[in-house]
């Protein structure tokens, strides 16, 4: 069963054409890197992937084409936008969402302590440093236990304690069969988690193979990169 399978992605806003007839197959479960220059359409692609945004391409999950149940059963997607339910404290905010999907308190507090948000779960989102947030919505991801999940630029600006916390997060979802693609437009922070990336050339979704970011000087340009 193919995890992810892209055919002939169209896309673009007003005029500038992002993806032109591009491909992307994922056959296995994995981490994958997506390194790419900001506003090159990295998070344009996982709107795409998850339904959010409509394509004139075929996209399929798990052989199966892309449709609101099927993306709810099978993917976790992390936006990276600012939380806007910024008054609630990061207790409240995983209770309510442990609650719609069901998810015993015991797990919660388990996943709270591995990720280290016990320590400011009591504090309001509102007040949370970029680490803070994303290893919050970590522990939402490993929470939610999907099998694709989708993490738009978790460890760019974050501190280096969350770094290595989001890093084994990431890695134990891999451990565990999972297919992770995270978005990052400082491909030197996946090193630890993943040397296969996905880049963008050209229109195109081009996988680099191995050996980390010196592939990625010749695929991309690398003079985008922060
Ligand atoms: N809703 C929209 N309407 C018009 N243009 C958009 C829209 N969303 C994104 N774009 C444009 O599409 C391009 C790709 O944006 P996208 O956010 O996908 O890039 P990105 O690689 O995720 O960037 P970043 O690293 O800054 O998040 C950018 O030029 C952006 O301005």
């Amino acid at each position: 069963m193919t995890i992810l399978s892209i055919q002939h992605l169209n896309f673009g806003f007003r005029g500038r054409t992002l993806f032109k007839d591009a491909q992307m197959t994922i056959p296995l479960p994995g981490i994958f890197g997506l390194a790419a220059p900001a506003g090159s359409g990295k998070t344009t692609l996982f709107n795409l992937i998850s339904g959010l945004l409509p394509s004139t391409g075929v996209i399929r999950l798990f052989d199966t084409p892309i449709t609101p149940a099927v993306v709810s059963q099978n993917v976790a997607y992390v936006p990276n936008t600012d939380n806007a339910a910024g008054m609630l404290r990061g207790s409240d905010y995983v209770a309510f969402i442990a609650a719609a999907q069901r998810i015993t308190r015991q797990r919660q507090t388990a996943v709270l302590h591995t990720l280290g948000v016990d320590d400011f779960a009591r504090q309001r989102l509102s007040r949370y440093t970029p680490g803070m947030r994303q290893r919050l919505q970590m522990a939402l991801v490993l929470l939610l236990d999907r099998p694709l999940n989708l993490l738009d630029e978790p460890l760019d600006d974050v501190d280096p304690a969350s770094l290595t916390t989001i890093c084994d997060a990431i890695s134990q979802l891999g451990r565990a069969g999972k297919t992770v693609i995270v978005s990052t437009s400082q491909p030197d922070r996946l090193v630890t988690v993943t040397n296969t990336m996905f880049v963008f050339a050209e229109q195109q979704i081009l996988e680099v193979p191995s050996g980390g970011t010196d592939d990625l000087t010749s695929a991309s340009d690398q003079r985008f990169f922060k």
